[in-house]
Formats: structure tokens, sequence, C-alpha cells
């Protein structure tokens, strides 16, 4: 696999550079930068409709860009030929929102269908790797076995989750994992995340809304408004932002209730 970039003294596992996307007329996306270090949690944060689930999905190519560059483990996807793709993708895996699993299948068979795509496995191996990624999401093993209408919401989350890790990837994007669950659930998500993070090395991408998750899981932010990458750094950098947005979302009612607020002195 290519070498990855580095920047500031971390290597970078994405690279995204003067990206524009729009719809008709309209650019959503103008000119956003943005890396991101190995083995970091990024959070992606903005008003919304700014465009944070589009730059995601311009990022792993299901939206087409009008310009720019991304660049994935050190491969720019553009001149990447379709197997060095195929190779990137592998590396990565996807939580959308709604968990996005497919209803008519079991939650094994769901985890089971990237290893079928992507992989020569036979069903007995697929079957093991399919438990154990059940196991590594907090599941019991029972739900391997049910459907997704037989799940809460917080479950759905953590099958969709075991789905994207069916490949062992290296980066994991997550679209607001924590939108519909209780403060509890969602704390515990994070904290998921954070573990697997810690002991398999994963990069996270994660567009969220979630206050919570921003203050004890990403290392990171990236605010994104008016198209563009406003500001990144940590949580300490986002709090003395002086544009009106930031200081609303970081320094507002909510901010202080997250216990935010306090450190922006
Ligand atoms: N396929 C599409 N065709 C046309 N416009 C689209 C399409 N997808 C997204 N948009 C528009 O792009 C803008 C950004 O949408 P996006 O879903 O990325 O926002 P967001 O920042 O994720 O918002 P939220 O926080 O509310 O989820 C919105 O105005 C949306 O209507």
């Amino acid at each position: 696999m290519a070498e990855l970039p580095e920047a500031d003294g971390h290597e970078l596992v994405i690279r995204v550079q003067d990206l524009v996307v729009g719809f008709g007329d309209r650019n959503v996306i103008d000119g956003f930068d943005l890396d991101v270090r190995k083995g970091e949690i990024l959070g992606v944060v903005g008003p919304s409709g700014a465009g944070k689930s589009v730059t995601l999905r311009a990022v792993i190519g299901l939206l087409p860009k009008r310009s720019g560059r991304v660049e994935v483990l050190g491969v720019d996807l553009d001149k990447a030929t379709v197997k060095e793709r195929l190779a990137v993708e592998q590396r990565w895996g996807v939580l959308f929102q709604q968990g996005a699993l497919f209803s008519s299948q079991t939650v094994k068979q769901n985890i089971e269908m990237p290893l079928r795509e992507h992989t020569s496995l036979g069903p007995k191996l697929r079957d093991e790797i399919a438990r154990l990624k059940i196991d590594l999401v907090g599941l019991k093993p029972e739900a391997a076995d049910r459907y997704p209408s037989e799940l809460s919401g917080g479950m759905i989350k953590r099958a969709a989750l075991a789905r994207a890790l069916a490949l062992d990837p290296d980066i994991v994007f997550l679209d607001e994992p924590t939108a519909g669950l209780d403060p509890i659930g969602a704390a515990d998500f994070d904290k998921l995340i954070m573990t697997l993070r810690d002991s398999l090395g994963l990069t996270v991408y994660m567009v969220t809304h979630d206050l919570d998750s921003l203050t004890t899981a990403c290392d990171r932010i990236c605010a994104l408004k008016g198209g563009k990458a406003l500001a990144v750094g940590p949580m300490s950098e986002m709090v003395k932002n002086d544009d009106p947005w930031m200081k609303q979302y970081f320094r507002g009612e909510r901010a202080r209730a997250a216990g935010i607020g306090a450190t922006a002195a």
C-alpha cells in the first residue's frame, strides 16, 4: 500500500484539498480542505444543511465532486486504477445514518455481506468472523439471528458498526452515529468507538451534532460552514472561535450544560 503523506509530524490517512461538490447551480461544498491523522477520532460538525453528509459521501466516492483532490491511505482516488481504488475501499467501513441495514437479512447476514462481496472466504469462516464482530461491538450472541426490525435503535447502530468492521478496516466513517440514541446509549456508543480506536488502531471520521461525543470521543473537530472548513482543531480551540455560529454552538446553553463553555475563558 502507498506511503502515507505527513503534515505537522502526523501521518495522514485522509487528505482533502480544495473540494467542490454541488447540485444544479449551487455548490454546497466550495474549497473544503481537511487532513485526517492516523488513529484520531475526528468529529465533523456544522450547521444543519452545511454539507457534512455531502462531504462524507464525496470523500468515499458516493457523490461526484466538481473539483478538488481526495487522497485516502496515500492513494489519490482520481488517479488510482480500478484495482487500487477497490483495495482502498476495502480498507474503510461506513456507518450511514439510520444504520442502513438490509431489513430482509439477519444481523449475521448483514455483517457477512461485505465478506461475500469482497473475499473468497467460505461460509464457515464468514460465520465465525460475523460472530466475532457481533461480540466486538458488544451485542449478545443471540442478536446474530435477529432481523433489524427486532432490534432497538442502539442495537441497530452496533450491528451496522459490526458490518462496517467486517473487513477489518483502517478507517471508519460514521454519519451521526449517536443520533436517535438516548444519552446513556449515546455515551455507551462513544465509549465503544474509543475502545475500538484504541484496540484496533482505527481512524474515525465522524459527522455528529452531539456535543457530548465531541467532548468525550473526538481528538479534533472540523467545523464546516459556508462550504469550507471554518476551523479544525481540538475543543480548546473551538471554544475560542468568534464566528457567530461557533460561539452559539460551543459556548451556548447546550454547550454549557455539557460542561464545555467553562473551558472557553
Ligand atoms: N442528492 C442531492 N441533490 C440535491 N441537493 C442535495 C443532495 N444531497 C444533499 N443536498 C443538499 O446539500 C445540502 C447539504 O446537505 P447535507 O445532508 O450534507 O447537510 P448536513 O450538513 O449533513 O445537514 P444535517 O446536519 O441537517 O444532516 C443541503 O442543502 C441538501 O439539501
